[in-house]
């Protein structure tokens, strides 16, 4: 089980069939160990084996997230029962307020013997698209240029070996000096005459963000490294990347038309070497296969053998794709923007097949018919093969940097698996703030189990409810727009409301009416669902089953108002002391009740009432120095019980808990505790 944002990523399950990438939300704190998960998975395998007919079939559909609790009341089991077998196959610290994630639900269904219609698919964001595309055909693989990243520390070169490279490729192309910036460009080798593909910066920034999604598009890292500074902080850093990318590496040492003289130059280049030699990078002066070529980015020196260096490279690595125009075209978006008068533009890397005018690609949440393809000369082209990039237009909305492109054969099936994938994409959402609330819970339980051992036999959930009162009180909200900027504007505004002992803390915030899963994510989290310029919502929602609050507005201001009433309401109460009356204790009697003798004190009303019940301080002295606080025990007029004793009358009192140190002179201060208006 691998630990993956957070979530943990469950590389080979045998029942599930859970492909590479595919993760189930459980909590760190709360995670089945790796060892306990094997024994459920090897639990499972033995309940595959026990026949049909000895499965109880379920009467009840599966939900994508439960708590134990829940959990318990459908299988009809006593939660405990329930805990105690969770515990048993593996899962740490569950309580019952612990939500199961759907996959895990599954696993403790079949551990109770109940026959499964099937189980989850294993469909998941990162493979939602998949089956879209084409399986590679050996037979039909052709060369492709390179593709090459220029990487290196700031201010090393990087953007001036690329100027250098484009100007001359556009001067040797004669393109009458027409170039744009589409994220790559190709340059044709002077001597050779084959063809490289660079990506231009962002190239770096494109380049990183694919490798984190476990994509890699470039062939070859080209390392810049300055002659007078040698290796630097970021230097290291591409050194990483490259080594981790698994790309072939040249090393361009730049900036040596500064070192005019021969033998000095000569000194630093073998300096560069060295360093990047303890830095494990196998040069050739080591018998190792990186090339090591010094250059002038400015003068121009050495960079044809640069370029050849890459092309010899390439052609050792037999770089092929597939780029029949029938094979299914697939590629990567290295820049994109909404350009005026054309809308959205894209620049798409070739990874195989052939893009044409009228193909349909799909992206993210997006689609296109390609309308027109333009090359890094600003120049139309008819298609765009392997390791080629092109600008693309058509596209619905602007792609993601760093999204894979794939061809697929009508609009209607973009649309279908584009909605397939917004599905999962509520799905993750869910698991994160599912994970977070578990995290949240289990914390709680934590402190609570530190703060006070004696609180471990209480119910649980009661002691839980209690420890969340520790810190702010949250209230969850969830906000539903017709737009995104309100989503965002209403999230802001009402995320920096509250203080120290209550907040407001925004669920999820999107786009349109609510659905079906933001309904279940309110009550999971016991959530208000605030609907802003949604018009009218359907009575499905407004009155809904499990009894979700929903408020709706269109003035943001009203809004605003209503949830910091919420807040208000959720302060913490204070309570200010006020005196109701003034009573004088005047004279001491003792009264004799079996074998005890009790101290009475004699007493007039000066103002107000004394109540049986009444709250009072008996205070002494010039400063009212309190020496008891709390009720009465009795309250008598002449020798009867009265329930008050009002102005100017005697009385005797005594006190709760046998108070008794009271003298002569002393006086009753007696008080209500009116709570305070707040405000937040
Ligand atoms: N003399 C000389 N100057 C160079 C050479 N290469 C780059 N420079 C200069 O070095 C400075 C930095 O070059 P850039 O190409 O901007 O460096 P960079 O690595 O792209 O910098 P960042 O984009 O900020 O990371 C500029 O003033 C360039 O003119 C070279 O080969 N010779």
């Amino acid at each position: 089980m691998l630990r993956r944002h957070g979530l943990f990523w469950l590389k080979t399950c045998p029942r599930l069939n859970v492909p590479r990438g595919q993760y189930v939300a459980i909590s760190h704190s709360l995670n089945i160990s790796i060892i306990n998960q094997q024994r459920l998975y090897a639990k499972g395998r033995r309940r595959n084996q026990i026949s049909k007919k000895e499965m109880k079939p379920l009467n009840f559909s599966i939900p994508n997230y439960i708590s134990v609790n829940k959990l318990a009341n459908l299988l009809n089991c006593r939660v405990e029962k329930l805990i105690k077998d969770l515990t048993a196959l593996g899962f740490d610290n569950i309580t019952t307020t612990y939500i199961l994630s759907k996959e895990y639900v599954e696993l403790i269904l079949q551990e109770y013997n109940f026959a499964l219609p099937s189980l989850s698919t294993s469909t998941n964001l990162d493979s939602v698209y998949e089956e879209l595309k084409s399986p590679v055909n050996p037979n039909s693989l052709t060369k492709r240029p390179p593709v090459v990243t220029v990487m290196g520390h700031v201010d090393h070169g990087k953007t001036t070996i690329i100027d250098y490279l484009r100007k001359s490729s556009v001067v040797a192309q004669e393109h009458g000096g027409i170039t744009q910036h589409i994220g790559a460009f190709q340059i044709i080798t002077p001597k050779s005459g084959k063809r490289i593909t660079f990506l231009d910066t962002p190239g770096h920034a494109a380049f990183l963000k694919m490798r984190e999604r476990g994509a890699n598009i470039t062939d070859i890292i080209v390392l810049v490294v300055s002659v007078e500074d040698s290796v630097m902080p970021q230097t290291l850093e591409a050194i990483k990347h490259a080594k981790k990318s698994g790309n072939e590496l040249i090393i361009a040492i730049t900036k040596i038309d500064r070192i005019p003289q021969p033998k000095e130059r000569e000194r630093k280049i073998e300096k560069v070497i060295n360093d990047l030699i303890v830095q494990d990078i196998p040069v050739e002066k080591i018998g190792g296969d990186v090339q090591v070529i010094p250059i002038s980015a400015k003068t121009g020196e050495n960079m044809d053998l640069l370029e050849e260096s890459i092309v010899l490279l390439s052609e050792l690595m037999d770089i092929r794709a597939e780029n029949s125009p029938k094979t299914v075209a697939e590629g990567w978006i290295i820049e994109s923007q909404v350009k005026k008068q054309v809308g959205n533009v894209a620049t798409v890397l070739v990874k195989k097949g052939t893009l044409q005018k009228g193909k349909i690609l799909i992206c993210g949440n997006t689609f296109c018919k390609i309308k027109n393809l333009i090359d890094d000369k600003g120049i139309p082209i008819s298609k765009a093969t392997p390791s080629f990039a092109t600008e693309i237009f058509g596209w619905k909305d602007v792609p993601h940097v760093g999204d894979e492109v794939i061809q697929v054969k009508s609009e209607a099936i973009a649309k279908k698996f584009i909605s397939q994938r917004q599905d999962l994409v509520e799905v993750q959402k869910n698991s994160s703030i599912v994970e977070r609330l578990n995290e949240e819970r289990a914390l709680a339980k934590v402190h609570h189990a530190n703060k006070d051992k004696s609180k471990e036999l209480e119910n649980e959930d009661a002691a839980l409810d209690r420890e969340q009162n520790v810190g702010p009180k949250i209230i969850n909200y969830i906000i539903k727009c017709d737009v995104s900027g309100s989503a965002e504007a209403v999230s802001e505004s009402i995320c920096s409301l509250g203080n120290d002992e209550v907040k407001c803390n925004v669920i999820s915030s999107s786009v349109g009416m609510p659905t079906e899963s933001d309904l279940k994510m309110a009550q999971i989290t016991d959530s208000t669902i605030l609907c802003f310029n949604l018009g009218n919502l359907p009575s499905e929602v407004i009155n809904n089953r499990a009894g979700i609050k929903i408020k709706q507005y269109n003035v943001i201001y009203k809004l605003i108002e209503d949830v910091t009433e919420t807040l208000t309401v959720n302060l913490k109460p204070i309570f200010e002391k006020k005196i109701i009356s003034t009573v004088d204790i005047r004279e001491i009697f003792d009264f004799r009740l079996k074998k005890k003798i009790i101290k009475i004190a004699g007493c007039k009303v000066n103002n107000g009432i004394i109540k049986k019940n009444s709250m009072v301080q008996v205070v002494r002295g010039p400063n009212d120095d309190v020496i008891f606080e709390g009720t009465l025990s009795t309250l008598k007029h002449n020798k009867d019980d009265v329930a008050e004793v009002s102005k100017g009358h005697e009385c005797g009192i005594t006190f709760e808990n046998g108070f008794e140190d009271f003298k002569p002179a002393d006086r009753i201060l007696v008080y209500e505790n009116v709570k305070v208006p707040r405000f937040l």
